[in-house]
């Protein structure tokens, strides 16, 4: 009987199964940042095990609220970059080179094919584009991550998600993933690992792919994945070009981390996307979703263009050719967090930058900040948000707020509009 890349993945790392069904798996990297692993930091000190298993595989990022803006997260920020310094974790992104670590992270090349990826964080299954099996995890597990390179799993099954068709023009992974979540449901692939398949995938970017397996927790997916290939393999190039002796040969490689032919799913869905127009939230949970055309019209008082979601250069380019030479709606406050230094600078580079401060946009620097209510763009109450982010939840980006969530192209067309608007009209 074949097998799923996530099955293959866990047979690879392999370690114990202390009972039957729960597996505990060697790590290949462990993500740290200053919200969750404080917490972790603090309880293995309590108890006398401030210890690292190994600091090349530990990756540490300052990302959710930076700069500090005020003494608790100033003391978050310290105790992660203490810590980072005590163990000599090298690759810790302090302020000045730090982005969101979802997109800093793989930016980084420090995800590959076929590794197990976990985090203080539940949008770790973005990792997963990389046929990578990454998971969020609680405190506790990454405790143990922390000390012992481990951690203990339910083996997930995989749901497949077919994506047939090709994307029409203004439609994006965005509204793919919101589609897919409105059919799924929110719990619908709780415990499941949510594998994204057929040749709307084969076309799309890693950027895009990242895009997609970000929001399987929000149909509460254990991690979204992609299967590695030539697309892969380009991103990863700079990163490996010495361990393979041509791009042919990775990607060779890199096959064995492939879902085999006969693999056994516990659900198979198929979806055409040729027809699929933009998709945005209504409501207060990620799977509440109406095409555009049935809501747009909507009035929002801020656009937020940013997040591990959909803050990436990709993104950028495609709100930006519709933002080009327009201004944004005197009723509406724009800001965009560029996820990371990289994507902040090229996009400088390419005039991307220029393009949304000429057209109203306020320009932060990279951090989450406003997609989780923290910083850089809170709502005020009975405020409405067209955002780029994963998340609608009451209250999300500010108490008393609401989010409608869309694709960069959607939230650049709303911006202008002052209102939710159908993004094809600027194309
Ligand atoms: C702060 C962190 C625990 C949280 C998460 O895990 O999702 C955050 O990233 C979010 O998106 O709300
Ligand atoms: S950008 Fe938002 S969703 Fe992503 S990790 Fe940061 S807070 Fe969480």
């Amino acid at each position: 009987m074949g097998k799923t890349i996530a099955e293959k993945i866990f047979a690879s790392h392999l370690v114990d199964e202390p009972f039957a069904g729960t597996k505990v798996l060697r790590l290949d990297v462990v993500m740290c940042h200053e919200i969750t692993t404080p917490i972790a930091i603090a309880d293995l000190m309590a108890r006398g095990k401030d210890r690292v298993f190994d600091p090349t595989k530990i990756k540490a990022v300052i990302d959710h609220v930076t700069p500090s803006k005020d003494s608790k997260t100033a003391t978050q920020a310290k105790m992660l970059r203490d810590w980072a310094r005590r163990h000599g974790i090298v690759d810790f992104f302090d302020v000045g080179a730090n982005g969101v670590c979802h997109a800093l992270f793989p930016e980084k090349g420090f995800i590959r094919p076929g590794y197990t990826v976990i985090m203080g964080d539940s949008h770790t299954c973005t990792h997963g584009a990389f046929g990578a099996f990454a998971a969020g995890i609680g405190t506790t597990d990454l405790e143990v991550g922390i000390l012992k390179g481990v951690c203990a799993f339910r083996e997930p099954k995989t749901i497949r998600i077919n994506l047939n068709g090709s994307l029409p023009e203004g439609v994006y992974a965005k509204d793919v993933i919101l589609h897919v979540i409105g059919r799924v449901g929110v719990n619908g692939a709780t415990d499941r690992v949510m594998e994204f398949r057929g040749p709307v995938v084969d076309a799309m970017t890693m950027e895009s792919r990242m895009t997609l397996c970000n929001m399987a927790i929000e149909a509460g997916g254990t991690s979204g994945i992609c299967m590695p290939d030539m697309v892969t393999v380009d991103y990863l190039w700079p990163f490996i070009k010495d361990e393979y002796s041509s791009r042919e040969a990775a990607r060779e490689a890199f096959s064995q981390w492939r879902s085999d032919e006969d693999a056994v799913y516990e659900q198979v869905l198929d979806f055409d996307v040729s027809s699929l127009e933009p998709i945005v939230t209504f409501g207060y949970k990620p799977d509440q979703v109406k095409p555009v055309s049935e809501i747009a019209g909507t009035p929002v008082d801020q656009v937020y263009l940013g997040s591990c979601t959909n803050g990436r250069l990709e993104d950028l380019r495609i709100a930006a050719r519709i933002l080009k030479g327009k201004k944004i709606a005197p009723t509406v406050r724009g800001i965009l967090s560029p996820a990371t230094p990289k994507i902040y600078q090229d996009a400088m580079r390419e005039g991307l930058i220029d393009i949304f401060m000429e057209a109203g946009f306020c320009v932060t620097n990279p951090t989450c900040g406003a997609c989780l209510g923290m910083s850089n763009g809170v709502l005020a109450e009975g405020e409405v948000c067209a955002s780029t982010t994963n998340r609608n939840f009451m209250g999300r980006m500010g108490k008393g707020g609401m989010v409608h969530l869309m694709s960069p192209a959607t939230s650049a067309a709303t911006a202008i509009e002052g209102k939710i608007a159908d993004p094809r009209k600027y194309l």
